[in-house]
């Protein structure tokens, strides 16, 4: 039984990189650049690094702390939103990716920024590999980002809101190390494990109006492209048509 699994991981990390790798050639000189959060996201930093080592000329601004320490590693130069509030282009991971590139995010805890982000940028380009492809997001728990005030009864209001729209399932604060798990913006994060959600627009809309939800990790129109690496190659999906191109 050792090692079983290493194979798939291997070849999962394999796919990541390669759907990173395709997402440089959207990537040109001067262009001011989100950069996402989460293992795929980490491809990408370390594949543009060697570019601008090799004189790419880009401006960086990071969603979370983590990415912003890999990106200083790797030789980036960075920026915060304050400085570029406009941008060219953010490149990210998603925990999934569904009809019209919707998205689930947030699994790695840098919803918020990575939200704001997206929402500065003229594009958003989704790399990861095919395993996050779904018919129907829900099946990956929805990262719900709230204020440490007040989190149980924040909690419960997003039961009932659930309740409301015929969801069910457990909704639990995230914890890391037997301690709460708290963001790069000193939130908490409930993980809203509902199953399929066949209206992703309502629940953002009603999530969007309890009091101490601060944002929720379902993407809704902000993804313009993904790249998605299977066995059978890289595939690109645009929203218009969420087509391979
Ligand atoms: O939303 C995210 C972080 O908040 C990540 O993009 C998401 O969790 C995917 O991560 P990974 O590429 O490691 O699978």
């Amino acid at each position: 039984m050792t090692g079983e699994g290493e194979p798939m991981a291997a070849n999962s990390e394999a796919l990541k990189r390669a759907a990173a790798a395709r997402a440089l050639e959207e990537v040109k000189p001067g262009m001011r650049l989100g950069l996402g959060t989460g293992s795929t996201a980490n491809a990408f930093v370390e594949l543009l690094g060697e570019r601008v080592r090799g004189g790419l000329d880009v401006r960086c601004v990071p969603t979370s702390e983590a990415t912003a320490a890999l990106a200083g590693q790797v030789g980036l130069t960075l920026a915060t939103l304050d400085d570029m509030p406009e941008l060219d282009l953010t490149v990210d991971g998603a925990d999934e990716i569904g009809p019209d590139l919707a998205l689930i995010k947030g699994g790695g805890g840098a919803l918020l920024r990575e939200k704001i982000v997206a929402a500065a940028s003229g594009a958003m380009v989704v790399i990861a590999d095919a395993a996050k492809l779904v018919g129907t997001l829900g099946r990956f728990p929805l990262p719900i980002e709230i204020v440490p005030f007040g989190a149980e009864a924040t909690r419960r209001a997003v039961l009932r809101l659930a309740e409301a729209q015929g969801l069910k399932g457990e909704v639990r604060l995230r914890t890391r190390d037997g301690h709460v798990f708290v963001t790069d913006g000193g939130h908490f994060i409930l993980d809203a494990g509902f199953g399929a959600i066949p209206d992703p627009a309502a629940l953002a809309c009603g999530l969007a109006g309890i009091a101490g939800v601060v944002e929720h990790g379902l993407f809704i129109g902000l993804a313009t492209k993904a790249i998605v690496a299977g066995d059978g190659g890289v595939q690109v999906l645009t929203r218009s048509a969420n087509t391979e191109s």
